[in-house]
């Protein structure tokens, strides 16, 4: 039910308002696009794609803010600006829902990759829906486990590949990680894929049982570059999460997809729009339903 002319008449200009707020916090965060991206995926995987994520705790709402997976989620304050500026022009009509699906192709692209066809109309819920948030994938799983939730929410292998590809830009804490580099599943041995070369850089930015909140890049040849090395660094052991690793390093049906987006940037850019387009598609609040929040912190 989702439509890309959904606001043509009611807010025409709600494209290069969004532009304009994002490209003006990007100047001061490199990492917005990455966080907002973000925070779009662990909305639409909690209730679907209804703004679920950005509810803070008031008038009942337990926040999925709170929650394990998402304690590392940020780029909330852009959307608040993004929420303002569109009020501005064109109050009560565009959705907090939409607004992150916007601003993530237009970051995507801003960064050097693709452009797709942003579907829109989904409105807001009036909940959150902390305990929902097991269904967002961890990086502790394995991609069995991974690609489950996947398919619970409607997505395949491609998607799941594609998806991943995200990882081309943004950073991750150590501690979603260091389990990888000094005793990995109990053997007292690191993860066997990982490069040797890339263990060691890996080892000094987090030494064993040091800080779990130093940052490190997902995509070590282009950290906020948004392009296809993501999946060469697979084929060279320099996956930095389990969960990436795992897409080309355990067998099954996501190796071919990983070497296909490896050899070709053009089908990992196509593969991510129409994937993009269907993780926005997970079950939106359309119609009646829900509502269009004025502050995308609080429901109305
Ligand atoms: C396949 C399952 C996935 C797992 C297990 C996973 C896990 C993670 C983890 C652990 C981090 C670092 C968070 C931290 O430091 O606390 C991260 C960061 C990130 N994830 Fe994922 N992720 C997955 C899929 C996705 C998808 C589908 C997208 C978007 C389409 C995405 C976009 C990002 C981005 C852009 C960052 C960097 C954020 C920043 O710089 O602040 N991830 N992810
Ligand atoms: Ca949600
Ligand atoms: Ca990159």
């Amino acid at each position: 039910q989702l439509s890309s002319t959904f606001y043509t008449t009611t807010c025409p200009n709600v494209t290069s308002v969004v532009r304009g707020v994002v490209e003006q916090a990007q100047q001061n965060d490199i990492r917005i696009g990455a966080k907002l991206i973000r925070v779009h995926f662990h909305d639409c995987f909690v209730n679907g794609c209804d703004g679920s994520i950005m509810l803070d705790n008031a008038d009942g709402i337990e926040s999925e803010k709170d929650a394990a997976p998402n304690q590392s989620t940020d780029g909330y304050d852009v959307v608040d600006d993004i929420k303002t500026a569109l009020e501005n022009v064109c109050p009560g009509v565009v959705s907090c829902a939409d607004i992150l699906a916007i601003a993530s192709q237009i970051l995507v692209s801003a960064n050097g990759g693709p452009t797709w066809e942003v579907q829109l109309g989904r409105r807001d819920s009036r909940t959150a829906n902390r305990a929902g948030t097991t269904a967002i994938p961890s990086p502790f799983e394995n991609l069995e486990q991974i690609a489950k939730k996947f398919s619970d929410v409607g997505l395949d292998s491609t998607d799941l590949v594609a998806l991943s590809g995200a990882h081309t830009f943004g950073r991750a804490r150590c501690a979603t990680f260091v389990h990888r580099l000094y005793n990995f599943s109990g053997t007292g041995n690191p993860d066997p894929t990982i490069d040797t070369t890339y263990l060691e850089t890996l080892r000094q930015i987090c030494p064993n049982g040091g800080n779990g909140g130093t940052l490190a890049d997902l995509d070590q040849s282009t950290r906020d570059g948004f392009d296809n090395n993501y999946f060469a660094n697979l084929q060279n052991k320099r996956g930095l999460l389990q969960t990436d690793q795992e897409l080309f390093s355990t067998s099954g049906d996501t190796v071919a997809i990983v070497n296909r987006f490896a050899n070709s940037q053009s089908d990992f850019f196509d593969s991510f729009g129409q994937s993009m387009i269907n993780m926005g598609n997970i079950r939106p609040l359309t119609g009646s339903d829900g509502e269009i929040r004025s502050d995308c912190k609080r429901v109305n």
